[in-house]
């Protein structure tokens, strides 16, 4: 499989030789791929954002700055990296948080070789390892006033450690009683439309004049707290999120007239009557597209709220007696700064040895890598973790972490 060596390079200073003619900064790893030897860390990193990437062209001579897409981990005092899969590289950070040190960094994944095309450079993303799976996520459109958000909030009322809201981008002012970072992420344009540029959102559309949009990280933060995620998007949203990677439930409310719509919107008393005429303008090409355009799994008709609460539960499975969720246990992996990663198979395999005076201990974690999901530029999912104690007198127990 021609799989690299983990190469750890520990506590380099400013201009070591390095054998690549890179002003080294500290804590790179270098790892081949092909004919690319991918330096991660220190030299390109600005000390504030994130760990940075160059790539050697064995075949040039030459190096190249990368275009740099997904979430990134913050720089770190150090880290080890090993190649997986001839695509991407496994890096665990050392002395991070507990669910913060397994990253994968995406060098010839199928999305990395769709984004080189689109950006015509060098493309690697990154995405953070997290373990478990998560639940498909409810996308829930209809149009202005038919009462998305009240069916959404009563759902996280009665069921809050079972649904997480995905906070939206708007360029739209707020509302009264809207907090930002709660009911949306109140943005400017040109700070939205740079960062659409750089492939943050997983969707965005101009609705009624305004700019919407769902960013990646916003869904997947709510995977990670272990909760199902609830999208409440336009229909234009929900077809970009059909037709992206993330596989959603997809309901339409719809309502019982444009009458009673109309009398919803004015009687909510947000808008101004420009705007509740857009918005009604708007909801009849809506409601044509949400009943006929096939993006929509499931139609609800909202006319007696409570009847359409009732069968937006029975949809997501909540009917009768809804079952208790249990919390994922915490993912319990915090290398220390000395540890080292090897791979033997499908096993990602990283030694930490503690020595304390009079007791040597050996603590392997293993990774199992072999059914990993997602990743790039959401999260990759999937990995399984058991950590293994080994004490000088042999092996003492395994611990299973989840
Ligand atoms: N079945 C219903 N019968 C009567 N009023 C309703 C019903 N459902 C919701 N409403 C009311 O209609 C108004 C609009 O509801 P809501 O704000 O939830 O709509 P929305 O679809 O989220 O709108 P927007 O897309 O503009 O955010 C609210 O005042 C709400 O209380
Ligand atoms: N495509 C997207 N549409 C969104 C998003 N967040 C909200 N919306 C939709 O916008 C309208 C208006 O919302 P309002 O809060 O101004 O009344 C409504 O239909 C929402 O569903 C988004 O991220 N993407």
């Amino acid at each position: 499989m021609g799989e690299a060596p983990a190469f750890f390079v520990d506590n380099l200073q400013n201009g070591f030789s390095n054998g690549f003619g890179l002003k080294s900064k500290g804590f790179e790893t270098f790892t081949d791929v092909g004919d690319k030897t991918f330096v991660i860390g220190g030299a390109n990193s600005d000390s504030t954002s994130s760990v940075g990437i160059q790539i050697y062209d064995k075949s040039t001579g030459k190096w190249v700055i990368p275009t740099v897409l997904g979430t990134k981990p913050k720089t770190c005092k150090g880290h080890s990296a090993i190649l997986l899969n001839e695509d991407r590289i496994m890096i665990s950070i050392r002395g991070s948080t507990p669910d913060d040190c397994i990253w994968f960094l995406e060098v010839d994944t199928e999305y990395v070789k769709e984004q080189k095309k689109d950006f015509g450079t060098e493309v690697v993303a990154w995405s953070k390892g997290v373990t478990g799976e998560a639940e498909k996520p409810v996308v829930i459109s209809g149009p202005s006033g038919v009462g998305k958000g009240t069916l959404i909030n009563m759902l996280m009322k009665e069921f809050p450690s079972m649904f997480g809201f995905s906070v939206s981008h708007t360029t739209r002012a707020p509302r009264g009683m809207e907090k930002n970072g709660v009911h949306y992420h109140f943005t400017e344009r040109n700070v939205m439309e740079n960062d659409i540029k750089h492939g943050k959102f997983l969707e965005f559309a101009s609705v009624h004049g305004n700019l919407y949009g769902t960013s990646i990280e916003a869904v997947e933060a709510v995977a990670d707290s272990g909760k199902r995620c609830i999208l409440d998007i336009d229909v234009q949203g929900a077809r970009s999120v059909r037709a992206s990677y993330l596989d959603a439930v997809f309901i339409f409310i719809c309502p019982p007239s444009m009458r009673e719509l109309e009398e919803r919107l004015r009687a909510r008393g947000t808008e101004t009557e420009d705007q509740i005429l857009k918005r009604l303008r708007n909801a009849e090409a809506e409601i044509e597209q949400g009943e006929s355009s096939g993006i929509f799994d499931y139609i609800l008709y909202n006319h007696n709220l409570e009847e359409c609460y009732e069968n937006l539960m029975e949809l997501l499975g909540l009917g009768g007696s809804a079952p208790i969720k249990q919390k994922p246990s915490s993912k319990v992996i915090d290398p220390p700064s000395n540890h080292s990663v090897s791979k033997i198979n499908n096993k990602m395999v990283i030694n930490c040895e503690t020595k304390e005076v009079g007791n040597e201990a050996k603590n392997l974690i293993i990774l199992d890598v072999s059914s990993l999901k997602g990743g790039a530029p959401g999260r990759t999912r999937g990995l399984n973790i058991h950590a293994i104690d080994l004490f000088s007198d042999g092996l003492n127990g395994i611990r299973e972490l989840r």
